[in-house]
């Protein structure tokens, strides 16, 4: 998680613009996940537009990396149950077979994972990782390969780009590592690019750059970005949109600002008195935690810990409906 004290530039409202509805990339309708009788992910509603910057924020096991892992088709069937549709471009993912996936995967959506020490191959160089996918998805010759990856790492600010080509992973520092990463999903132009936690294995000084690279070369390409990541402030900070998740399921959805500076889940207003902000009164941490798979509540998910919960909290499921200019589920809205 970033500290509050790193400062990033603000957003510049020309990258905010709203997009008309065909301008939808990634419509996730009724999306449910199941692991054995485990409902990890419990009928998720988002949508993306060219060009817009999502942020999916929640606690430790919201279930975040999971739809992430579901988008990119990293978890699928049989390993997993799925239900409702992903579409992405007007395809649905769900019914792609594998080697679809794997025209996709790298190609029209690029992955940044959080940790590039474990998501880079020791035995493969750096020139070696960024060609693969221009190789696999461009077919660029290699002369070709070479050139666009020197023009990928520079463009990530890696200093000294040919030599670099012949580095291997563990030669570079953990910040140079991880904007090779960014090189290998940006290197065939994605349309989409998913961003798990991608600075939380990162030094504090170097965690605001690569989100300013991140945000600087998804702009560049008019790509659209979700980003995983824990904590409320920063992703007001850098996404158009935020969507809380909790216990697998969206309950709240809208503008940043909107959600940052007045939320309207109960469970979103504990997200925002986790912020520490310097000078502020003490931390409010959220009372108990979020519950295990095999003992999800019946109703809404958040009951047991919420200040609000009255009888039919603990009954009925709240669905996500429009107020205020976003979509909240809960029963009790102030
Ligand atoms: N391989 C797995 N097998 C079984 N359960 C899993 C597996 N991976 C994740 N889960 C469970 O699925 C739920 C969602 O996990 P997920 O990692 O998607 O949450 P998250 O919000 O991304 O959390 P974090 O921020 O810690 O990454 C959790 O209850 C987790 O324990």
């Amino acid at each position: 998680m970033m500290p509050h004290a790193v400062a990033l530039a603000p957003r510049s409202s020309e990258n905010v613009a709203v997009q008309p509805d065909e301008e939808v990339l990634l419509d996730i309708r009724e999306f449910t996940l199941r692991r054995g009788n485990a409902v990890v992910l419990d009928g998720v509603n988002l949508t993306l537009r060219r060009g817009e910057t999502l942020g999916l924020i929640g606690e430790s096991g919201a279930g975040k990396s999971t739809l992430a892992m579901a988008i990119i088709g990293l978890l699928r069937p049989p390993e997993v149950e799925v239900a409702g549709a992903l579409r992405f471009c007007g395809t649905e993912l769900t019914s792609l077979r594998e080697a679809e996936y794997r025209r996709l995967r790298g190609n029209k959506i690029g992955l940044i994972f959080q940790d590039a020490t474990v998501a880079l191959n020791p035995c493969y160089t750096v020139g070696e990782h960024i060609a693969e996918p221009l190789k696999r998805h461009l077919g660029l010759s290699k002369y070709d390969r070479r050139e666009r990856a020197v023009e990928l790492m520079q463009s990530v600010g890696i200093p000294e780009p040919r030599l670099r080509l012949e580095a291997y992973p563990h030669e570079l520092s953990g910040g140079m590592q991880q904007r090779v990463m960014i090189a290998i999903a940006l290197a065939c132009n994605p349309q989409l690019l998913l961003a798990d936690e991608p600075t939380s294995a990162l030094d504090v000084t170097i965690q605001a750059q690569i989100m300013e690279l991140i945000l600087d070369r998804v702009r560049a390409l008019n790509s659209s970005v979700v980003f995983v990541l824990h904590d409320l402030a920063l992703g007001a900070q850098v996404c158009d949109r935020i969507a809380v998740m909790y216990a697998g399921q969206i309950v709240e959805e809208g503008p940043s600002e909107h959600v940052l500076a007045r939320p309207l889940h109960p469970y979103t207003q504990g997200l925002k008195s986790c912020v520490v902000e310097l000078g502020s009164k003490a931390l409010e941490p959220i009372p108990g935690h979020i519950p295990s798979l095999d003992a999800m509540p019946a109703g809404c998910r958040f009951a047991p810990r919420c200040p609000k919960a009255q009888a039919v909290c603990g009954e009925h499921r709240p669905t996500l409906e429009k107020r205020d200019g976003r979509l909240v589920a809960c029963w009790f809205i102030d």
